[in-house]
């Protein structure tokens, strides 16, 4: 499986333990960022879902303080569907009922554990569709 990563500054030591993890299980595209200088979490955001935008990679995971600015960010493009998780029954949620394909961290409300549990579980969980994938079809529809 192809992931791709991103976070700014606030996310930067997670990014670098969950690369670590995943190293092991996936392929891993890092997208930034590269240190704990402080930076604009858009750049990053941007760079993830465009990722699953193009099909370099099946899902993503983006990282910072609070997760809000990350997902506000990537929600933006047409095929992403961003999920903000702080616990794993929720990410596996979002990947059952809402076919998410990124997952936002919070950094500075999670554990290190936390979030590896959160990933396991949003990369472990496959979408159900049926009634789901009807209400999934009517959120681009405003
Ligand atoms: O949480 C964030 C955006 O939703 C970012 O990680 C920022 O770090 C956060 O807004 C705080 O900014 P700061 O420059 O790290 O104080």
């Amino acid at each position: 499986m192809k992931i791709a990563i991103g976070s700014d500054h606030a996310g930067y030591e997670l990014k670098i333990q969950l690369v670590e993890y995943l190293n092991k299980k996936v392929s891993i595209y890092d997208k930034g960022t590269f240190s704990n200088d402080s930076t604009d979490y858009p750049e990053f955001a941007h760079a993830v879902a465009n990722a699953i935008e193009s099909g370099e990679v099946e899902l993503g995971i983006l990282i910072c303080g609070s997760a809000n600015g990350v997902a506000m960010t990537a929600n933006k493009h047409d095929h992403v569907r961003c999920a903000i998780c702080w616990e794993k029954e929720i990410a596996e949620l979002a990947r059952a009922h809402n076919d998410a394909n990124i997952v936002a961290l919070p950094a500075r409300f999670i554990s290190v554990q936390k979030a590896k549990d959160i990933v396991d579980a949003f990369l472990n969980t496959d979408f159900e569709g049926g009634r789901h994938q009807r209400r999934v079809s009517k959120i681009g529809i405003v």
